[in-house]
Protein backbone atom coordinates (compact mmCIF):
# COMPACT_ATOMS: atom_id res chain seq x y z
CA UNK A 1 0.00 0.00 0.00
CA UNK A 2 1.07 3.25 -1.20
CA UNK A 3 1.51 5.77 1.98
CA UNK A 4 4.04 8.54 0.34
CA UNK A 5 2.31 12.03 -0.40
CA UNK A 6 2.04 12.63 -4.13
CA UNK A 7 4.47 15.83 -4.61
CA UNK A 8 2.26 17.71 -7.27
CA UNK A 9 4.27 19.69 -9.67
CA UNK A 10 1.40 21.10 -11.68
CA UNK A 11 0.21 22.70 -8.64
CA UNK A 12 3.63 23.91 -7.63
CA UNK A 13 4.03 25.23 -11.17
CA UNK A 14 0.67 26.65 -11.62
CA UNK A 15 0.97 28.89 -8.39
CA UNK A 16 4.76 29.93 -9.54
CA UNK A 17 2.74 31.13 -12.39
CA UNK A 18 0.35 32.97 -10.48
CA UNK A 19 3.25 34.60 -8.81
CA UNK A 20 5.18 35.49 -11.87
CA UNK A 21 1.73 36.70 -13.76
CA UNK A 22 1.15 39.16 -10.93
CA UNK A 23 4.99 40.16 -11.09
CA UNK A 24 5.10 40.93 -14.84
CA UNK A 25 1.80 42.86 -14.28
CA UNK A 26 3.52 44.93 -11.25
CA UNK A 27 6.47 45.73 -13.26
CA UNK A 28 4.31 46.62 -16.55
CA UNK A 29 2.26 48.83 -14.02
CA UNK A 30 5.07 50.90 -12.09
CA UNK A 31 7.92 50.90 -14.40
CA UNK A 32 6.45 50.81 -17.77
CA UNK A 33 8.66 47.53 -18.76
CA UNK A 34 7.03 44.51 -20.59
CA UNK A 35 8.86 41.68 -19.60
CA UNK A 36 10.25 39.78 -22.74
CA UNK A 37 11.43 36.51 -23.96
CA UNK A 38 13.09 35.13 -26.69
CA UNK A 39 13.33 31.38 -27.18
CA UNK A 40 15.42 29.39 -30.18
CA UNK A 41 14.90 26.58 -31.47
CA UNK A 42 17.36 25.22 -33.88
CA UNK A 43 16.16 21.79 -36.45
CA UNK A 44 13.39 19.56 -35.98
CA UNK A 45 13.46 17.21 -32.89
CA UNK A 46 9.95 16.62 -32.26
CA UNK A 47 9.94 16.86 -28.68
CA UNK A 48 12.21 20.23 -28.41
CA UNK A 49 9.73 21.38 -30.73
CA UNK A 50 7.00 20.40 -28.31
CA UNK A 51 8.86 22.22 -24.98
CA UNK A 52 9.84 25.87 -26.90
CA UNK A 53 5.94 25.91 -28.27
CA UNK A 54 4.81 25.06 -24.36
CA UNK A 55 7.26 27.73 -23.40
CA UNK A 56 5.96 30.25 -25.57
CA UNK A 57 2.89 30.28 -25.04
CA UNK A 58 3.17 30.16 -21.38
CA UNK A 59 5.26 33.37 -21.67
CA UNK A 60 2.13 35.01 -23.41
CA UNK A 61 -0.19 33.30 -20.47
CA UNK A 62 1.93 35.59 -18.11
CA UNK A 63 1.82 38.72 -19.90
CA UNK A 64 5.13 38.60 -21.35
CA UNK A 65 6.20 39.94 -25.15
CA UNK A 66 7.48 36.49 -26.24
CA UNK A 67 9.32 35.83 -29.56
CA UNK A 68 10.24 32.52 -31.06
CA UNK A 69 13.21 31.81 -33.57
CA UNK A 70 13.00 28.48 -35.38
CA UNK A 71 15.90 28.18 -37.41
CA UNK A 72 16.83 25.29 -39.81
CA UNK A 73 18.89 22.33 -38.89
CA UNK A 74 21.52 23.83 -41.41
CA UNK A 75 21.98 26.56 -39.45
CA UNK A 76 25.67 27.85 -38.89
CA UNK A 77 27.29 28.65 -35.56
CA UNK A 78 27.48 31.45 -36.94
CA UNK A 79 24.27 32.60 -38.17
CA UNK A 80 23.25 31.46 -34.29
CA UNK A 81 25.85 33.63 -32.87
CA UNK A 82 24.55 36.51 -34.68
CA UNK A 83 21.23 35.53 -33.46
CA UNK A 84 22.03 35.69 -29.68
CA UNK A 85 24.19 38.79 -30.43
CA UNK A 86 21.29 40.93 -31.29
CA UNK A 87 19.27 39.66 -28.38
CA UNK A 88 21.77 40.72 -26.30
CA UNK A 89 21.15 43.97 -27.58
CA UNK A 90 17.88 44.28 -27.73
CA UNK A 91 16.55 45.75 -24.56
CA UNK A 92 12.97 44.85 -24.80
CA UNK A 93 14.35 40.88 -24.53
CA UNK A 94 15.37 40.55 -20.85
CA UNK A 95 15.65 36.52 -21.36
CA UNK A 96 17.19 34.44 -23.86
CA UNK A 97 16.90 30.75 -23.77
CA UNK A 98 18.41 28.45 -26.14
CA UNK A 99 16.51 25.05 -26.43
CA UNK A 100 18.54 21.91 -26.10
CA UNK A 101 20.16 19.11 -27.60
CA UNK A 102 21.25 21.58 -30.51
CA UNK A 103 22.30 19.72 -33.53
CA UNK A 104 25.36 17.98 -33.41
CA UNK A 105 27.37 20.76 -35.49
CA UNK A 106 26.97 22.84 -33.21
CA UNK A 107 28.99 24.19 -30.52
CA UNK A 108 26.21 24.49 -27.75
CA UNK A 109 28.54 25.76 -25.06
CA UNK A 110 30.16 28.47 -27.12
CA UNK A 111 26.57 29.38 -27.79
CA UNK A 112 25.00 29.29 -24.11
CA UNK A 113 28.79 31.41 -22.84
CA UNK A 114 27.79 33.86 -25.54
CA UNK A 115 23.91 35.05 -24.08
CA UNK A 116 24.67 38.07 -21.50
CA UNK A 117 24.70 36.28 -18.08
CA UNK A 118 21.77 38.78 -17.41
CA UNK A 119 19.65 37.46 -20.19
CA UNK A 120 21.15 33.97 -19.17
CA UNK A 121 17.41 32.63 -18.05
CA UNK A 122 18.32 28.80 -18.51
CA UNK A 123 20.88 29.61 -15.46
CA UNK A 124 23.68 27.71 -17.55
CA UNK A 125 26.39 30.60 -18.06
CA UNK A 126 29.64 30.14 -16.36
CA UNK A 127 29.02 33.56 -14.45
CA UNK A 128 25.18 32.11 -13.18
CA UNK A 129 27.38 28.63 -12.26
CA UNK A 130 30.00 30.14 -10.75
CA UNK A 131 27.38 32.16 -8.75
CA UNK A 132 25.21 29.59 -7.38
CA UNK A 133 28.47 28.05 -6.25
CA UNK A 134 29.80 30.84 -4.59
CA UNK A 135 25.99 30.49 -2.71
CA UNK A 136 25.42 34.12 -4.34
CA UNK A 137 21.32 33.25 -5.04
CA UNK A 138 20.83 37.19 -4.91
CA UNK A 139 22.45 38.63 -8.45
CA UNK A 140 22.63 35.07 -10.59
CA UNK A 141 20.08 33.22 -12.20
CA UNK A 142 19.28 29.57 -11.52
CA UNK A 143 19.29 26.56 -13.95
CA UNK A 144 15.29 26.43 -14.18
CA UNK A 145 15.38 22.42 -12.83
CA UNK A 146 16.98 22.51 -10.23
CA UNK A 147 15.49 25.48 -9.31
CA UNK A 148 12.10 23.71 -9.64
CA UNK A 149 12.93 20.96 -7.80
CA UNK A 150 14.51 22.47 -4.78
CA UNK A 151 10.86 24.59 -4.24
CA UNK A 152 9.42 21.01 -4.12
CA UNK A 153 11.73 20.20 -1.74
CA UNK A 154 10.89 23.28 0.45
CA UNK A 155 7.47 22.20 -0.20
CA UNK A 156 7.67 19.31 2.19
CA UNK A 157 10.96 20.27 4.14
CA UNK A 158 10.89 24.31 4.67
CA UNK A 159 13.91 26.39 3.73
CA UNK A 160 16.16 25.40 6.10
CA UNK A 161 17.27 21.53 5.79
CA UNK A 162 19.96 21.71 8.44
CA UNK A 163 20.19 18.33 9.74
CA UNK A 164 19.35 16.47 6.76
CA UNK A 165 20.99 14.17 4.81
CA UNK A 166 20.69 14.44 1.00
CA UNK A 167 22.00 12.32 -1.63
CA UNK A 168 21.46 13.87 -5.40
CA UNK A 169 22.01 10.91 -7.79
CA UNK A 170 23.96 12.07 -11.14
CA UNK A 171 26.55 14.99 -11.42
CA UNK A 172 25.74 16.84 -14.98
CA UNK A 173 26.00 20.41 -15.51
CA UNK A 174 22.14 21.17 -16.84
CA UNK A 175 21.02 19.38 -13.37
CA UNK A 176 22.68 17.53 -10.41
CA UNK A 177 25.76 19.74 -9.76
CA UNK A 178 23.51 23.14 -9.36
CA UNK A 179 20.87 21.14 -7.28
CA UNK A 180 23.93 20.01 -4.83
CA UNK A 181 24.70 23.33 -4.51
CA UNK A 182 21.29 24.55 -3.95
CA UNK A 183 20.71 21.59 -1.44
CA UNK A 184 24.04 22.69 0.23
CA UNK A 185 23.01 26.13 0.66
CA UNK A 186 20.10 25.58 2.55
CA UNK A 187 22.56 23.61 4.99
CA UNK A 188 21.41 20.51 3.87
CA UNK A 189 24.64 17.72 4.02
CA UNK A 190 24.98 16.63 0.61
CA UNK A 191 26.46 13.56 -1.26
CA UNK A 192 26.60 13.27 -4.86
CA UNK A 193 26.90 9.74 -6.51
CA UNK A 194 26.98 8.64 -10.34
CA UNK A 195 28.52 6.12 -12.60
CA UNK A 196 31.02 5.59 -10.75
CA UNK A 197 30.37 5.37 -6.96
CA UNK A 198 30.63 2.19 -5.23
CA UNK A 199 27.30 0.70 -4.12
CA UNK A 200 25.16 3.20 -5.01
CA UNK A 201 22.13 1.67 -3.30
CA UNK A 202 23.83 2.24 0.08
CA UNK A 203 25.00 5.46 -0.37
CA UNK A 204 20.86 6.30 -1.16
CA UNK A 205 19.48 4.67 1.66
CA UNK A 206 21.48 7.17 3.83
CA UNK A 207 19.01 9.97 1.81
CA UNK A 208 16.89 11.63 4.20
CA UNK A 209 16.01 13.55 0.34
CA UNK A 210 16.85 11.50 -2.37
CA UNK A 211 17.20 13.33 -5.64
CA UNK A 212 17.17 11.12 -8.88
CA UNK A 213 18.60 12.44 -11.90
CA UNK A 214 20.40 9.75 -13.84
CA UNK A 215 18.46 8.82 -17.19
CA UNK A 216 17.65 5.19 -16.78
CA UNK A 217 14.03 4.41 -16.46
CA UNK A 218 13.33 2.93 -12.52
CA UNK A 219 16.87 2.88 -11.62
CA UNK A 220 16.10 3.73 -8.50
CA UNK A 221 13.83 0.33 -6.67
CA UNK A 222 12.29 0.57 -3.17
CA UNK A 223 15.35 -0.61 -1.34
CA UNK A 224 17.54 2.26 -2.32
CA UNK A 225 14.75 4.43 -0.52
CA UNK A 226 15.44 5.17 3.44
CA UNK A 227 11.74 4.71 4.62
CA UNK A 228 10.35 8.30 5.45
CA UNK A 229 13.00 9.73 2.87
CA UNK A 230 11.70 12.33 0.17
CA UNK A 231 12.16 11.62 -3.15
CA UNK A 232 12.39 13.66 -5.97
CA UNK A 233 12.24 12.13 -9.27
CA UNK A 234 14.30 14.40 -11.80
CA UNK A 235 14.35 11.45 -15.16
CA UNK A 236 11.99 11.87 -17.66
CA UNK A 237 12.57 8.24 -20.03
CA UNK A 238 9.82 7.05 -23.03
CA UNK A 239 9.94 2.92 -22.46
CA UNK A 240 7.53 0.60 -24.66
CA UNK A 241 4.29 0.03 -23.27
CA UNK A 242 2.80 -3.13 -25.08
CA UNK A 243 0.00 -3.74 -22.58
CA UNK A 244 -1.43 -0.24 -23.81
CA UNK A 245 -1.26 -1.81 -27.74
CA UNK A 246 1.11 -2.26 -30.38
CA UNK A 247 3.99 0.66 -30.47
CA UNK A 248 2.33 2.46 -27.73
CA UNK A 249 4.64 3.92 -24.79
CA UNK A 250 4.74 5.72 -21.53
CA UNK A 251 6.60 8.02 -19.64
CA UNK A 252 8.38 6.63 -16.14
CA UNK A 253 11.22 8.57 -14.13
CA UNK A 254 14.49 7.41 -12.43
CA UNK A 255 12.44 5.74 -9.65
CA UNK A 256 10.40 2.97 -9.60
CA UNK A 257 7.72 5.00 -8.53
CA UNK A 258 5.00 1.99 -7.77
CA UNK A 259 7.24 0.52 -5.06
CA UNK A 260 9.30 3.48 -4.10
CA UNK A 261 6.51 4.88 -2.55
CA UNK A 262 5.47 2.37 -0.52
CA UNK A 263 8.88 3.51 2.25
CA UNK A 264 9.52 6.73 0.79
CA UNK A 265 7.33 9.78 2.86
CA UNK A 266 6.99 12.45 -0.12
CA UNK A 267 7.38 11.52 -3.67
CA UNK A 268 7.32 13.17 -7.22
CA UNK A 269 5.59 10.91 -9.96
CA UNK A 270 6.82 11.35 -13.28
CA UNK A 271 4.57 13.00 -15.47
CA UNK A 272 3.10 15.47 -13.32
CA UNK A 273 6.46 16.01 -10.77
CA UNK A 274 9.65 18.49 -11.54
CA UNK A 275 9.09 18.45 -15.31
CA UNK A 276 6.19 21.05 -15.20
CA UNK A 277 8.51 23.01 -13.00
CA UNK A 278 10.87 23.52 -15.36
CA UNK A 279 8.89 26.01 -17.30
CA UNK A 280 7.41 27.79 -14.62
CA UNK A 281 10.99 28.24 -13.26
CA UNK A 282 12.08 29.75 -17.06
CA UNK A 283 8.86 32.53 -16.84
CA UNK A 284 10.26 32.78 -12.74
CA UNK A 285 13.73 33.90 -14.00
CA UNK A 286 12.73 35.80 -17.07
CA UNK A 287 10.89 37.96 -14.87
CA UNK A 288 13.46 38.23 -12.47
CA UNK A 289 15.96 39.20 -15.23
CA UNK A 290 13.39 42.21 -16.21
CA UNK A 291 13.21 43.76 -12.43
CA UNK A 292 16.65 43.45 -12.34
CA UNK A 293 17.16 45.22 -16.12
CA UNK A 294 14.41 48.05 -15.04
CA UNK A 295 16.05 48.80 -11.79
CA UNK A 296 13.77 47.28 -9.70
CA UNK A 297 13.52 44.89 -6.11
CA UNK A 298 13.10 41.63 -8.00
CA UNK A 299 10.46 38.96 -6.62
CA UNK A 300 11.20 35.61 -4.97
CA UNK A 301 10.13 32.40 -5.39
N1 LIG B 1 17.52 25.15 -22.89
C1 LIG B 1 16.97 24.08 -22.27
N2 LIG B 1 16.82 22.93 -22.93
C2 LIG B 1 16.29 21.87 -22.28
C3 LIG B 1 15.85 21.97 -20.93
C4 LIG B 1 16.02 23.20 -20.27
O1 LIG B 1 15.69 23.37 -19.07
N3 LIG B 1 16.58 24.24 -20.98
N4 LIG B 1 15.19 20.92 -20.32
C5 LIG B 1 14.77 19.76 -21.10
C6 LIG B 1 13.42 19.85 -21.73
N5 LIG B 1 12.42 20.69 -21.06
C7 LIG B 1 12.47 22.01 -21.27
O2 LIG B 1 13.11 22.51 -22.15
C8 LIG B 1 11.30 20.13 -20.38
C9 LIG B 1 11.21 18.77 -20.15
C10 LIG B 1 10.05 18.22 -19.55
C11 LIG B 1 9.00 19.03 -19.18
C12 LIG B 1 7.73 18.49 -18.63
O3 LIG B 1 6.87 19.23 -18.23
N6 LIG B 1 7.56 17.15 -18.62
C13 LIG B 1 6.31 16.56 -18.27
C14 LIG B 1 6.02 15.42 -19.23
C15 LIG B 1 5.90 15.91 -20.64
C16 LIG B 1 5.51 14.83 -21.61
O4 LIG B 1 4.41 14.30 -21.50
O5 LIG B 1 6.33 14.53 -22.52
C17 LIG B 1 6.35 16.00 -16.86
O6 LIG B 1 7.43 15.57 -16.41
O7 LIG B 1 5.30 15.99 -16.23
C18 LIG B 1 9.10 20.39 -19.40
C19 LIG B 1 10.24 20.92 -19.99
C20 LIG B 1 15.76 19.50 -22.22
N7 LIG B 1 16.13 20.69 -22.93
Amino acid sequence: MALATVIDGKKAAASVIEAVKAAAAGLEQEAGVKTGLAVVIVGDDPASHAYVSSKSKMAKECGFKSVQHTLPAETTQGELAKLVASLNDDPSIHGILVQLPLPKHLDSDAIIQSIRPEKDVDGLHVVNAGKLATGDLDTGLISCTPAGAMLLVRSIHGEDLSGLNAVVIGRSNLFGKPMAQLLLNANATVTTVHSRTKDLASVARGADILVAAVGRPEMVKADWVKPGATVIDVGINRIDAPERGEGKSRLVGDVAYGEASDVAAAITPVPGGVGPMTIAMLMANTVIAAHRAAGQKPPKF
